[in-house]
C-alpha cells in the first residue's frame, strides 16, 4: 500500500473524461468527481509517494494511471585510456619461459570506445545476474566460455528490459524455491549424505549443488582446508598433489563467505555496492532525466570481493567454471578476463561489476590502469588467491602481478582480507625450508628466515598462514604409473608413434618447444593420427577450439608446450607422453599431474635421449626417488619404425 506524504500540499486537479471508464457495476455511491494529482514522484524505498518532485505527470488512462515517459535523448561517451599499457608484454606474461620464441600475438588496441552511454544504460539494465538455465548453456565460442555470465545483448526498450530485470529476479527466487520443492522429499537424503560438507556451515544452495556433481565427500585438501579457512578464517598456503582438488579448496570458502555477506550484508558492505532497489530507482531517474551514466553504474554495481589470479588464460578459464558450477545457486556472480580474447567483450563483463573475478595478470593490470571502476579499490577486495603460486611468483616472470599486489595491498582493509596460496609444487621449496619431513602431518607458522617465504609474505602480505602441506610424493598421486624410454634422438618419433598405435585413448604429449610441437603436428598429421596443437603463437580462440576437441574425443592426441602443465583438468586423459625430458622437476610434476586425476589411473612415459641423460638425473634427484623409473614395455615385433 503505498502512503502519500505531502511537501508544499496537495495538488489535486480535476480531469474531466472523454469516454466512459469506469464500470456501471461500480458502487459509485459518494463519488463526487475525478482528479489528476500532478506534482509526485515514487519513493519506493518507504513504500510512499514522496508530493512536489518535478518531473512526472499521471493521467487517467484505461481506468489505470501510468507515468509519461520522456523521449531519450541518444548520449555518445567515448572513453580513452590515458596510458597505453603494453598488451604485447600482457600477453607474454601468461605463458610459460620456454615459449618465448612465441610469434608475437596480433593484439587488439586498448582504446576502448564505449558507443554511447545509450548502450551502457542498456548493460546495466541487463546485470549479470546468474541465471541457473545459463550457467549450463553449453558453447563452443571461446568468448563465450569465458563469459559464462555474459547476457544476451538486445535491442529492446529500456523498460521492457527493466521489467525482464525484475521477472529474472522472481526466476532465480522461484528456481531456487522450485529446486527446494522439488528436492524436499529427499532433502534429508542429501544432507545425511552431504553431512561430511555440511559440518562446516557451508551454505545449502552450495551443498545442493556439490551434491548433484557428486562430490559427497570433501577431498583430503578439502577437509584440511575447510576449518581453518571458513572457520578461524586463516590465510591458507595450500599444496596437495595434482588433481586433488584444490580448486574447490579456495572455491567453497570464498563462496561461502561471499553467500554469507549477501545475506547479512555489514553497513560497509552496503557502502560498497548499490542495492536492487535504488538500482531500479536510479534507472528511472535515468530515463527521465538522462542523468549520467557513470553515477548509474556507481550505484548499482556489486562490489568485488574476490579476485583469483591464474598464470594461463585456460587455467583462469577452467577455475571460473569450477567456480560457476559450485555457486550456481547461489546469487554469487563470478567472471574471468584473460588475455587473447576481445577486450571489449571482457569490459562488458567487467562492466557488469562480478563479485568474483578470475584473471591471468597481464589482462588485469591492463583494465587496472585503464582505470576501470570495479577495479579501483582492489584493497577492499575480502579474498585474494593466487594458484599457481610458485609460477606466478618466479622472478622475471610476472611484473604485472606485483603491481596488481602492490594495488590490493595498498592499504590496511577495514575488512580482513583472506589470502589463498595454492600449488601441487608450492612447498616442494617450502619444505625444505620448513624441514618438514616427507608425509609429516603439516601445520606450521611459515619460516620467516627464508629468503622465497619472506618474498611471498612480503609480496602478498600475509602474516601467518595456516600451512596445508599433503604432497607426500613431492606433488606426485600415487595412481599414476611413471615409466621412461631410453633411445636415440632419431627414434623418438618412431617410439611416439608406436605409442600411439599400441595404446589408444587420450594422451596428452608435451614438448619443450613450440617448434617441436609444429613439426610433430605435421607429421601425425602425415601419419593420419589427427593430432591438436596447443602452444602460445597460436590464437585464443583455437586453442580452445583445439582444448574442446581433445575433450569431446576419446581416442584424441594433444601436442602442447608446457602452456597445457599446470592445472588443465581435462577428465579421461589416460597418457602423457614427455617427448622431451622437461626443465624442472616442477614442470615433470604439473605435466603428468594432467592424468590420474581425482583418484583416477594413469601413465606418463618420460622419452629420453642421450644428451637429455643429465637433465634427467637431475630431475630425479630432485623429486627424491630412489628407484629409477622403469622401462616402458615395448613390444618389438610391431613394425613402427
Ligand atoms: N570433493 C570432490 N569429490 C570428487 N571430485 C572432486 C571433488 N573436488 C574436486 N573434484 C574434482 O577433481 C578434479 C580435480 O580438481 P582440481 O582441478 O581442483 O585439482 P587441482 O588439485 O587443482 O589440480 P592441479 O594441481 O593439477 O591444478 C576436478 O575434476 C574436480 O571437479
Amino acid at each position: 500500500m503505498v502512503k502519500v506524504i505531502p511537501k508544499n500540499g496537495l495538488s489535486w486537479k480535476p480531469l474531466s473524461l472523454k469516454s466512459r471508464v469506469l464500470s456501471q457495476n461500480l458502487d459509485l455511491d459518494g463519488l463526487i468527481g475525478v482528479e489528476e494529482l500532478t506534482d509526485y514522484c515514487l519513493d519506493k524505498k518507504n513504500k510512499t509517494v514522496v508530493i512536489g518532485a518535478p518531473k512526472t505527470t499521471a493521467k487517467v488512462k484505461d481506468g489505470g494511471v501510468k507515468k509519461k515517459r520522456k523521449k531519450k535523448k541518444p548520449l555518445k561517451t567515448k572513453v580513452k585510456s590515458k596510458t597505453k599499457p603494453n598488451l604485447q608484454e600482457a600477453e607474454n606474461n601468461e605463458e610459460e619461459v620456454e615459449e618465448a620464441e612465441a610469434d608475437k600475438e596480433k593484439t587488439e588496441g586498448i582504446n576502448v570506445t564505449v558507443s554511447s552511454k545509450k548502450k551502457k544504460l542498456k548493460r546495466k539494465q541487463n546485470p549479470s545476474q546468474v541465471e541457473v538455465s545459463e550457467l549450463s548453456a553449453n558453447t563452443n565460442d571461446p568468448d563465450d566460455q569465458v563469459n559464462k555470465t555474459e547476457e544476451i545483448q538486445s535491442d529492446e526498450p529500456s523498460s521492457k528490459k527493466l521489467k525482464q530485470k525484475k521477472k529474472k529476479k522472481q526466476t532465480y527466487t522461484s528456481a531456487n524455491k522450485e529446486l527446494l520443492e522439488v528436492d524436499t522429499s529427499n532433502n534429508e537424503d542429501m544432507f545425511v549424505q552431504m553431512a561430511e560438507w555440511v559440518k562446516f556451515n557451508i551454505p545449502e544452495t552450495i551443498i545442493r549443488a556439490l551434491y548433484q556433481k557428486g562430490f559427497k565427500t570433501p577431498t583430503k585438501i578439502q577437509s584440511m582446508v575447510m576449518p581453518s579457512a571458513l572457520l578461524a578464517r586463516k590465510d591458507i598456503v595450500g599444496a596437495a598433489e595434482t588433481g586433488s582438488g584444490k580448486t574447490l579448496a579456495f572455491g567453497i570458502p570464498i563462496l561461502t563467505g561471499i553467500v554469507n555477506k549477501l545475506e547479512n550484508p555489514t553497513e560497509e558492505d552496503e557502502n560498497d555496492s548499490g542495492l536492487e532497489e535504488e538500482a531500479e530507482e536510479v534507472l528511472e531517474e535515468l530515463e527521465e532525466e538522462s542523468a549520467n551514466t557513470t553515477e548509474f553504474v556507481k550505484k548499482t554495481r556489486n562490489k568485488l570481493y574476490a579476485l583469483i589470479l591464474a598464470p594461463t588464460r585456460e587455467l583462469a578459464i577452467q577455475v571460473q567454471n569450477h567456480i560457476l558450477d559450485a555457486g550456481k545457486y547461489t546469487p554469487v556472480k563470478v567472471a574471468c578476463v584473460v588475455g587473447g580474447m576481445s577486450t571489449e567483450k571482457q569490459l562488458r563483463i567487467l562492466n557488469k561489476c562480478p563479485h568474483i573475478l578470475v584473471a591471468t595478470p597481464g589482462r588485469l593490470w591492463e583494465f587496472i590502469q585503464l582505470g576501470h571502476f570495479h577495479l579501483t579499490e582492489l584493497y577492499k577486495i575480502n579474498y585474494l588467491v593466487i594458484d599457481e603460486t610458485d609460477r606466478m611468483i618466479e622472478s622475471g616472470h610476472f611484473p604485472e602481478l606485483k603491481n596488481i599486489l602492490d594495488r590490493v595491498t595498498m592499504t590496511e582493509t577495514s575488512q580482513p582480507r583472506q589470502t589463498f596460496v595454492f600449488s601441487a609444487t608450492l612447498t616442494h621449496s617450502l619444505k625444505n625450508s620448513l624441514n618438514l619431513k616427507k608425509g609429516q602431518s603439516k601445520s606450521k607458522k611459515v619460516s620467516k628466515g627464508d629468503p622465497s617465504i619472506k618474498r611471498l609474505q612480503d609480496l602478498l602480505n600475509i602474516k601467518s598462514p595456516k600451512i596445508v602441506d599433503l604432497t607426500e610424493k613431492i606433488g606426485i598421486t600415487k595412481t599414476l604409473t611413471e615409466s621412461k624410454i631410453l633411445c636415440k634422438h632419431d627414434e623418438k618419433d618412431s617410439y611416439l608413434y608406436y605409442f600411439i598405435l599400441q595404446h589408444p585413448g587420450r594422451t596428452l604429449v608435451f614438448c619443450n618447444s613450440i617448434s617441436s610441437v609444429k613439426r610433430l603436428t605435421q607429421l601425425l598429421t602425415m601419419l593420419k593420427c589427427s593430432p591438436l596443437p596447443l602452444h602460445a603463437s597460436m590464437n585464443q580462440r583455437q586453442r580452445l577450439k583445439n582444448l574442446d576437441r581433445f575433450r569431446d574425443q576419446n581416442n584424441s592426441i594433444l601436442l602442447a608446450t608446457d602452456v597445457a602443465a599446470r592445472g588443465l583438468d581435462i577428465p579421461g586423459i589416460e597418457h602423457v607422453i614427455h617427448y622431451h625430458v622437461p626443465r624442472t622437476s616442477e614442470i615433470y610434476i604439473h605435466r603428468s599431474g594432467r592424468t590420474a586425476r581425482a583418484n583416477n589411473e594413469g601413465l606418463t612415459v618420460v622419452l629420453i635421449e642421450s644428451d637429455e641423460i643429465p637433465l634427467y638425473i637431475k630431475m630425479f634427484n630432485s623429486l627424491e626417488k630412489k628407484v629409477d623409473l622403469p622401462d616402458f614395455p615395448i613390444d618389438e615385433s610391431v613394425n613402427y619404425r
